[in-house]
Order: C-alpha cells, then structure tokens, then sequence
C-alpha cells in the first residue's frame, strides 16, 4: 500500500468515525511511522555530532558551547509556534539531546572511544 493511497489518509479527517477501532489501529499505524523517523533522524543527529565531539576535542573546544545552543532554542521555539507545537516543550527537547551531546563529547575529550 502507497503512502499517498487514499485510504491512507488518517481517518481522523472524517467527523463520522463510523469504525473507531480501524481509525485507532490506522492512527497508530502513522504514529508508529512518525516515532521510527524520529529515531532515524536522532541517529543522524547524533552521528553528526559525534564527529563534533572529536572536531571539538582535536582543538581544544569546550564541550558545551551556550551560544549556540542560545540560537537553537530560539530558532527552534519559533519553529514550534508556527507549527502549534509548544515552544516550551520544543525547548526542553532540545535541551534533553543536547545534554546527551555534551555528555558524549565530554566522554570523546576524556579519551574515551
Ligand atoms: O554545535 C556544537 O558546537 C555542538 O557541539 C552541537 C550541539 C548540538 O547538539 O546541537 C551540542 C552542544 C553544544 O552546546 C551546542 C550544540
């Protein structure tokens, strides 16, 4: 089945829900797809960063650099508001990968693997 099929389309766009049960199974179905691209993208994310980690250690950097991470935050919360995504929680979730960052670049200038 394509993802651009018509029956893929979530039902929650038809006030009727004359099937609640189908409309959950095909609404988790999608958020099963959504929390995989998640997991996919953080994997990404964190293989760029990695290699962060070791550009930051080869020249001294600190780990953390609060500048930037100033930038993110309000780029990000901006982002979330557009999209009617709590800015707040956008922030925290930033904040949370960004901590787990910090923590492997700190390990990589430790000279951990
Ligand atoms: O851009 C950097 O300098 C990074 O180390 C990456 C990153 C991030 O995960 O986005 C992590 C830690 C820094 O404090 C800022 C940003």
């Amino acid at each position: 089945m394509s993802a651009v099929e018509p029956e893929s389309v979530p039902a929650a766009v038809d006030p009727a829900a004359p099937d609640p049960v189908a409309e959950l199974t095909s609404i988790r179905q999608s958020i099963d797809n959504i929390d995989a691209a998640v997991i996919h993208m953080l994997a990404e994310r964190f293989k760029y960063t990695q290699r962060v980690g070791y550009l930051k250690a080869s020249a001294g950097m600190p780990a953390a650099d609060p500048n930037r991470e100033q930038v993110q935050v309000a780029r990000l919360r901006q982002l979330a508001a557009e999209s009617h995504l709590d800015p707040a929680f956008a922030e925290k979730f930033l904040n949370f990968i960004v901590a787990e960052v910090i923590h492997h670049h700190e390990r990589i200038a430790g000279g951990a693997k």
